[in-house]
């Protein structure tokens, strides 16, 4: 079913790149931690604690009716923010940024940030009657999905027409879930265990994926297949163990970022879902390993310089694909080197250079290398990288699944905006600590 999936680490090893890099042996050190791990996460799921595994035993059969329903539309608008915006996103650009034409209808939009020009220029482009607006934010409270959401609902309301038929909130709590039970919206649970950056295979990403037209069977059929072998005790046979081990001792080696590096273009946001995964996850404590997205071979003439030739502080992921979905020859009525080429033949030997050229300067990759980019290995990928980042929880003796430091600073943006509200907020912001450059 093309669901081909490999993980190489071998550029991670010290027999391929010296001293620092990783020995059989110090992987041999780790196994018992291994099992350890887990074994935690199995005693975690059965008291409930794994969400995001519990809900592949979810009913797809849930969201035929709103596909069906959702057919009625033009636009899909999406409000949420973090979590519940980074796996649809990353799902639609894997799955439908492709460069076949089958998906023109719907056409999907985002509002994700409080700034009100983005939101200006999105309402411009929409017409709402035709628009099946989804409202996802799991706490229900959050700002700037509640901002943008009240923003659309009162233009909504003062149009002609049965309005609260064209929205869909997917929320578990808190002033959404007051009003989508007053204003009797279509509505979805996020379940409790679930949290933001973890939802992705959840309501959350499912609901919007199956109106898209992503084919969430295949999906979460990927994502069941790499949960067997991501809860297998031998860390040679489970790609979450090793890449977690890997990661773990490379930051103790002074890798303090981690590079995610995809060579097709599709994935360019599956760095960004990514991203949220990694730095909420783990960034605690004091420690963390920060994330960074990059694509190749794009970034390759902006970022490599400094991965190559910068401070030694890097791991590198690359993904890459063997097959894509189209390819083109090159054709050329002169002499050169690249003619005759396929564009895929450039792209995968970038990859080969980059690959390479890191290892000559000692700087540690892994890939994963899929046969095609589809349903099947995306969901493969969202689950390894769910449970590598639960398995680095337990390695570092860390909650993975709470975010307590991005709490303060909500807390002092809203007695912020409440104190200065009738102050006039951008004297405030203007002020005392601020100098004037020009006028
Ligand atoms: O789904 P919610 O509750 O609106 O939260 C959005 C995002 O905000 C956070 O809570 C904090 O940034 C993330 O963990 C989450 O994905």
């Amino acid at each position: 079913m093309n669901g081909e999936f490999l993980f190489n680490y071998s550029n991670s090893m010290n027999t391929e790149i010296g001293d620092f890099g990783i020995s059989i042996s110090d992987i041999d050190n780790e196994l018992e931690k291994a099992t350890s791990c887990i074994q935690n996460l199995r005693d975690k799921e059965e008291n409930g604690e794994l969400g995001f595994l519990d809900v592949l035993k979810d009913n797809l059969d849930n969201y035929e009716e709103l596909k069906e329903y959702s057919k009625n539309f033009e636009n899909l608008l999406i409000i949420g923010i973090g979590g519940s915006n980074l796996g649809l996103r990353a799902s639609e650009s894997a799955i439908l940024g492709s460069l076949t034409s089958r998906y023109d209808k719907p056409k999907i939009h985002y509002m994700d940030n409080s700034d009100p020009e983005k939101t200006n220029y999105i309402l411009k482009k929409l017409d709402l009657e035709n628009t099946l607006v989804f409202v996802i934010s799991k706490s229900g409270n959050t700002i700037e999905t509640l901002a943008n959401f009240f923003v659309v609902r009162n233009l909504m309301k003062k149009k002609n027409f049965n309005w609260t038929k064209n929205i869909v909130s997917i929320t578990h709590d808190g002033e959404l879930k007051k009003l989508t039970e007053k204003e009797k919206y279509i509505h979805f649970d996020v379940p409790k265990n679930v949290g933001g950056r973890f939802s992705v295979l959840s309501s959350v990403g499912l609901a919007p994926m199956a109106c898209a037209q992503i084919n969430i069977k295949k999906l979460t059929d990927g994502a069941k297949l790499m949960e067997k072998s991501c809860k297998l005790e031998n860390i040679f046979k489970n790609p979450a163990l090793m890449n977690s081990f890997i990661h773990y001792m490379m930051y103790n080696r002074g890798k303090k970022v981690s590079v995610m590096m995809p060579y097709i273009e599709r994935l360019r946001s599956f760095g960004m879902w990514y991203g949220q995964l990694w730095a909420e996850s783990l960034g605690k404590n004091g420690f963390g390993q920060t994330p960074v997205t990059a694509v190749g071979a794009t970034s390759q003439h902006s970022q490599l310089q400094l991965y190559v030739d910068g401070p030694k502080d890097k791991i590198v992921t690359f993904l890459s694909v063997k097959k894509f979905k189209c390819d083109l020859e090159i054709e050329y009525e002169y002499e050169s080197a690249f003619k005759g080429y396929k564009m895929s033949e450039i792209i995968n030997s970038e990859l080969v250079g980059t690959e390479n050229s890191l290892k000559f300067h000692n700087v540690p990759t892994v890939k994963i290398v899929l046969d095609e980019l589809n349903e099947i290995t995306l969901g493969k990928l969202f689950l390894m990288y769910e449970m590598q980042t639960a398995i680095s929880g337990e390695i570092y003796g860390i909650n993975a699944f709470d975010q307590p430091a991005v709490e303060h600073g909500k807390k002092i943006a809203h007695e912020f905006l409440t104190k200065n509200r009738s102050r006039g907020m951008s004297n405030e912001l203007h002020s005392k600590n601020h100098v004037i450059l020009s006028k």
